[in-house]
């Protein structure tokens, strides 16, 4: 089945997740994977400065702040945004599986308006995996990781070789990405196994 046809749901016989061996105990948090990522990055000032955590299985938990500068109508956070904020949760669960892989598609369901100044609470589980196909749904809830639903997103990533960044992303990014001298950050900033 092609891209765009490609259902959401994993289809009968695919596998079920297993959590790498060597993955963050439940409850780490996983800190940024890339110090420029719009989504985690602390060198991004209006990035979503997202802060997941590991959760049991292959699941993570991450909490985003609203900012004035995520607004799309007046104090209110645009749909982009929170977009980006469910597919980084969801991105991150490929840090447990050890699995260097690339959102393919992402359907987003948005229920509640969230406003400026909110708390974004976010929960990601891995459904199954299916050869390349690693699929994914996520809920994110206003304020308490109890609190009402604001936007709920199910999604399909695709696995990838290191070469998928290396071949396609700038060369100055990747140039400085690879010299750091944290190898740890290097692999994290690629999502590969150390
Ligand atoms: C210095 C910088 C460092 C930074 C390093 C950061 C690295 C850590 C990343 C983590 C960060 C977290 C942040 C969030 C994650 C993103 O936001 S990732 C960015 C957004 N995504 C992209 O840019 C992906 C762009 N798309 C592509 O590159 C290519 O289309 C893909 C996805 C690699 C697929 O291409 P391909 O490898 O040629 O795939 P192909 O062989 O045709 O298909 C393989 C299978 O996947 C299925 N498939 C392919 N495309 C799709 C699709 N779009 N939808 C559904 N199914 C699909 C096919 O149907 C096929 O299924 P089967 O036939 O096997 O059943």
């Amino acid at each position: 089945m092609g891209p765009g046809r490609t259902t959401l749901v994993p289809p009968p016989g695919a596998a079920s997740p297993v959590r790498h061996p060597e993955a963050p105990a439940p409850g780490t948090l996983l800190g940024p994977h890339y110090d420029q990522c719009f989504g985690c990055g602390e060198g991004q000032p209006h990035g979503l400065h997202l802060q997941a955590r590991a959760g049991e299985g292959v699941s993570i938990t991450a909490e985003f702040t609203v900012q004035p500068a995520h607004q799309g109508a007046p104090g209110l956070a645009h749909g982009g945004v929170l977009a980006s904020a469910l597919d980084e949760t969801l991105g991150s669960l490929n840090w447990l599986l050890r699995v260097i892989a690339v959102t393919g598609r992402l359907e987003t369901d948005f229920v509640r308006p969230v406003p400026v100044g909110a708390t974004l609470h976010l929960e990601a589980r891995c459904m199954g995996i299916d050869g390349r196909k690693i699929y994914a749904s996520a809920v994110g809830r206003i304020d308490r990781p109890d609190g009402p639903v604001a936007v709920r997103a199910d999604a399909v990533f695709i696995e990838v070789k290191l070469d998928h960044f290396t071949r396609n992303g700038r060369p100055e990014e990747i140039k400085a990405a690879m010299a750091d001298p944290d190898q740890i950050k290097v692999a994290r900033a690629f999502e590969v196994n150390p």
